[in-house]
């Protein structure tokens, strides 16, 4: 028996697919880190990578896994195979991206009945992500009930967020009845981004402000002031702001009475086109920016409407959180795009010199995985690339939790 386990598995369930990392908190180290995708399909994916002892090195399986309950008695197998199985007296706790917390929870949670209750009750809020987060959380509780399960919300960073910021312009009593209002995702990414920016200036957070965009399949910009969030792109759902791999992002919401009444569409039907029939796919058919880069460099014309479409939204949401801020020390790319994507980092910032914003094409060109500036030297705002690390912050916030002990009131302020 290991007096002190430090050992955090963290599980970040999306729609189709499980991220998962096993880390040693005593000195922050990854022992494995995998992902299970396209989660019922035929063609479902698991990539596993053991990555201390004698088993490292990349083992891929690729057949049918029906749902998430699968998925991570999958990953729980694999993990086993490596000695390094959910029943090692060694792990501390189970960490859980929730996407929507709602209000209530601004801190790492440890699950409860009651807690998995009220993240239910949040499903028609985030219908993508909640349930596969609920079902990552029971299994889990399944194969280790003796554990600690933390829940680390999307929502969190953004409970900080003004009310000028967070309300929408519609009737009070109606939103506040329905609990209408803007809450932001990708907190957690958002929050260890802007924390590294300050880091590579050379500043603490408190002391810069940063404009970061979290450009994944999902996307989303953040206003952060001296590291609390004072704006962000998405609001009661993931579906707001940016132009996303399958979402709309920002529409006319009379767009969606004209569908039901124009052209006889349900609720859920239009639901479904805004939420994974538009954005880039919906514009050109393909959601992953390889393959639209691949296709404009061929001269194909929807991909390069699709490409303008996403940037120009981009650029609209870099001035406005400019003006929102009003000193802005960085502006931070991160997650799939905004990490790889150099075109997409360029024509973001393009032309907006007098904003004193500017790209080094060098520095844009180089690839790398470590946080790293890309703006020239005269610029008088860092423009930066920092890779964003979501399971590490997890797994640090649930470490951090757990190892408080149960005197400390685990239940965030309450809404
Ligand atoms: N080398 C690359 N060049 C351009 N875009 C990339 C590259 N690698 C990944 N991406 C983009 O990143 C997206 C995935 O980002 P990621 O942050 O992993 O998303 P999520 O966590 O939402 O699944 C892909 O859909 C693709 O558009
Ligand atoms: C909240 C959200 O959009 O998450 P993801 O990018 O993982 O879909
Ligand atoms: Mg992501």
């Amino acid at each position: 028996m290991t007096a002190h386990p430090s050992r955090v598995l963290v599980l970040n369930s999306g729609s189709s697919s499980v991220k998962y990392q096993l880390l040693d908190m005593a000195d922050s180290s990854r022992l494995a880190v995998g992902l299970v995708e396209r989660i019922g399909e035929e063609t479902s994916r698991l990539v596993h990578t053991p990555l201390q002892g004698d088993g490292a090195g990349k083992r891929e399986k690729n057949a049918p896994i029906a749902d998430h309950a699968a998925a991570l008695k999958a990953v729980a197998e694999e993990l086993s195979a490596d000695g390094l199985g959910l029943d090692s007296p060694e792990l501390a706790a189970i960490g859980h991206r929730v996407v929507h917390g709602g209000l209530r929870f601004t801190a790492p949670t440890v699950v409860t009945d009651e807690v998995l209750a009220e993240i239910e009750r949040l499903v028609p809020v985030a219908p993508l992500h909640n349930p596969a987060n609920i079902t990552g959380i029971r299994t889990a509780q399944a194969l280790r009930p003796d554990l600690p399960q933390v829940a680390v919300f999307d929502t969190a960073f953004h409970t900080t967020m003004p009310e000028h910021a967070a309300r929408y312009a519609i009737d009070v009593e109606t939103a506040d009845a329905h609990r209408i209002r803007r809450y932001g995702f990708h907190g957690t990414s958002h929050a260890y981004v802007s924390r590294a920016t300050a880091a590579l200036l050379g500043k603490a957070p408190e002391d810069v402000n940063v404009i970061v965009l979290h450009l994944g399949n999902g996307a989303s910009a953040s206003a952060v002031r001296g590291g609390r969030c004072v704006d962000t792109s998405m609001g009661l759902t993931p579906l707001e702001g940016l132009v996303m791999g399958t979402r709309s992002g920002d529409i006319d919401p009379a767009v969606t009475f004209h569908l039901q009444r124009v052209a006889g569409m349900s609720t859920d039907e239009i639901d479904v086109l805004l939420n994974k029939k538009s954005g880039l796919v919906g514009l050109c058919g393909d959601n992953d920016m390889r393959e639209i880069r691949r296709r404009i460099d061929e001269g194909d014309e929807r991909a390069r409407l699709a490409f303008d479409v996403y940037v120009h939204r981009l650029r609209k949401y870099i001035g406005a959180y400019y003006a929102v801020l009003g000193r802005v020390d960085a502006v931070a790319f991160t997650a799939g795009v905004g990490e790889n994507a150099a075109p997409v980092r360029e024509a973001a910032i393009a032309g907006l010199e007098e904003l004193g914003l500017a790209v080094d094409s060098g520095l844009n060109a180089v690839r790398s995985d470590e946080p790293r500036l890309i703006s020239p030297e005269y610029a008088r705002v860092a423009v930066a690339v920092v890779p964003t690390d979501e399971e590490l912050e997890i797994a640090n916030q649930t470490f951090a939790l757990v190892a408080a002990g149960p005197g400390e009131d685990a239940v965030g302020g309450l809404a």
